[in-house]
């Protein structure tokens, strides 16, 4: 035995016994999209061959069996299989083939979870089991810890006309369960009426599970991507009722999301990975960064981050600028708290926290050093602009979620990361220059790496949230940059300079001189 099978594995290793669909729908392609979308490590012998797609099924090869035979023992030769599904069987000697199958599995000691699909008919009408192998079919679900029949596929394993009622499919079910001694699924797709319940029969009695009828008719491959859903959940789920909720609840949002997938004319398929919106998607990082080009443009472009780069901006003007910029981080150094507080991991707690003391520290030590007059270190009155910017990230810290958060606060690390690398490259050297200290600290890799570390954990924070949560993220960071541009502009003194603040000042303290006027 390899240490790999001794060690506890990562993925439940699944296994998809099943025909193709060369569509994606149903059959081995749509088990082995349930068994991702669920965790499991998917793997698949193919025991037919399918040409079918959403109208149905064209022709049909079954391969000699010694070809399925080899396909298993090449698996079970090398892989310890935690999870069985079988789906299509399609001939009296393939059902047996597999049962001899499980038994050398058992025979060697292993004990996978096994789930039975007992396809018989697909969903467009065709035929996919012969009639000569229903009895071979049954023998397999002795062999199984759990069948999924629809209505018609009960009917046939109890060799009874197909139940009118709900009850009378439950009362088939139970006399199945009870003769082979295997919990039994019953699925009502097959039902009319507005809702669609499958129900777990077996030792400890019926437990149902309600749904309603999702108005579609994208439901091919439904009964194949549940089984394999159960096949992938049990393992790693308390037991039969508890993996057959998730896995119903699952499907029943795959089955509403089919139909965007526009695969096919015909009954199309289920979107197996419905659940991961985020799937496939640019990260929300680059998406927004193209949003905010032309503001981003328009920041080198202002007379005053120019001015700052080629040392010609005058003195009072960047003192203005850090003034305002001290009493800005002091309340940006508040809402980094509030995201590290509501952090959904250490490494996000550790690094906004750290944020929140940086902006308290190293970065206000640049105040210090350059801001003379002691009132502009500790007090004074914030710009309308410096306000405005601050009561946006506060308003998101009070009632947005920690994705909002996070995309309102990558702003001030990312746009000054950009600008700062920029003017570093144009200056060159910063000897002599006037605002070199500004520069350095900003256009310093290590100022960089963590603008890069707050846009990884912005992404993180993006791949756990719906459309609506990802649209609001998107609009605090747009929100964000607008006011970095303001806030860069503000403090120009001639030409150029936003002239908002004059009229919207904050309303002076008694006693203290308004910035604008001094
Ligand atoms: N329109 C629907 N809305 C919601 N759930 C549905 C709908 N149709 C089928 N289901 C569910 O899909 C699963 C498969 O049910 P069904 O009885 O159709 O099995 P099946 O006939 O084996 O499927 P297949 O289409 O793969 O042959 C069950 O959980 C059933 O309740
Ligand atoms: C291969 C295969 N298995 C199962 C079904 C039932 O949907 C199908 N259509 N095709």
């Amino acid at each position: 035995m390899s240490p790999a099978d001794v060690a506890r594995p990562r993925r439940v290793r699944a296994l998809s016994i099943a025909g193709t669909d060369p569509t994606g729908g149903a059959g081995i392609a749509a088990d082995l999209k349930s068994f991702a979308a669920h965790g499991a490590y998917g793997m698949a012998a193919v025991t037919a061959v399918v040409a079918q797609n959403t109208h149905g099924v064209r022709a049909v090869h079954v391969p000699d069996v010694e070809l399925l035979d080899a396909q298993l023992d090449a698996v079970s030769d090398d892989v310890v299989v935690d999870a069985v599904k079988i789906g299509m069987t399609a001939t009296a000697q393939v059902a047996q083939h597999v049962a001899a199958w499980l038994d050398r599995e058992r025979a060697r000691g292993r004990t996978p979870v096994v789930v039975l699909d007992p396809v018989m008919v697909a969903s467009s009408g065709d035929r996919l089991l012969s009639r000569d192998a229903e009895s071979r079919v049954r023998a397999l679900a002795v062999r199984a810890d759990l069948v999924t029949p629809n209505l018609p596929e009960l009917a046939v394993l109890v060799d009874e006309p197909v139940a009118a009622t709900w009850p009378m499919a439950l009362d088939q079910a139970r006399r199945f369960a009870d003769r082979c001694g295997t919990a039994v699924l019953v699925k009502g797709g097959h039902l009319t009426g507005p809702a669609s319940p499958d129900a777990l029969v077996g030792a400890a009695g019926v437990v149902e599970f309600a749904a309603d009828r999702v108005a579609t008719t994208s439901t091919h491959g439904t009964g194949c991507s549940l089984s394999a859903a159960l096949a992938a959940l049990r393992p790693v789920r308390a037991d039969w009722p508890t993996a057959a909720r998730e896995a119903k609840a699952w499907l029943t949002g795959a089955i509403a999301a089919g139909d965007a997938l526009l695969v096919g004319s015909g009954a199309g398929p289920v979107d197996h990975l419905h659940h991961l919106p985020a799937l496939g998607r640019r990260p929300f990082t680059d998406e927004v960064w193209d949003e905010v080009a032309a503001i981003r443009s328009a920041c080198d472009a202002l007379p005053f981050v120019r001015a700052l780069g080629d040392g010609t901006l005058p003195l009072t003007a960047f003192e203005d600028y850090l003034h305002q910029d001290a009493l800005y981080l002091a309340d940006y150094a508040r809402v980094l708290a509030h995201a590290s507080q509501a952090a959904p991991s250490p490494t996000a707690q550790g690094f906004f926290a750290r944020g929140a003391a940086a902006c308290l520290d190293v970065e206000q030590r640049l105040h210090e050093a350059r801001l003379a007059r002691a009132d502009r270190r500790t007090g004074g009155v914030r710009s309308a602009v410096t306000r405005a910017y601050v009561d946006h990230l506060l308003a998101t810290a009070a009632r947005g979620s920690y994705a909002e958060v996070v995309a309102a606060v990558l702003p001030c690390y990312w746009l000054y990361a950009d600008v700062g690398m920029r003017l570093l490259a144009r200056a060159g050297d910063l000897a002599g220059h006037p605002y070199g200290d500004w520069i350095a600290l900003y256009g310093d890799p290590e100022f960089a790496a963590r603008a890069a570390q707050a846009r990884a954990l912005v992404d993180d924070a993006a791949r756990g949230v719906d459309e609506t949560q990802r649209r609001l993220m998107a609009e605090a960071f747009v929100r964000s940059c607008e006011h970095e541009l303001a806030f860069f502009a503000q403090s120009w003194p001639g030409p150029g300079r936003h002239d908002e603040r004059a009229a919207g000042d904050e309303a002076v303290a008694p006693g203290r001189v308004p910035v604008a006027a001094t």
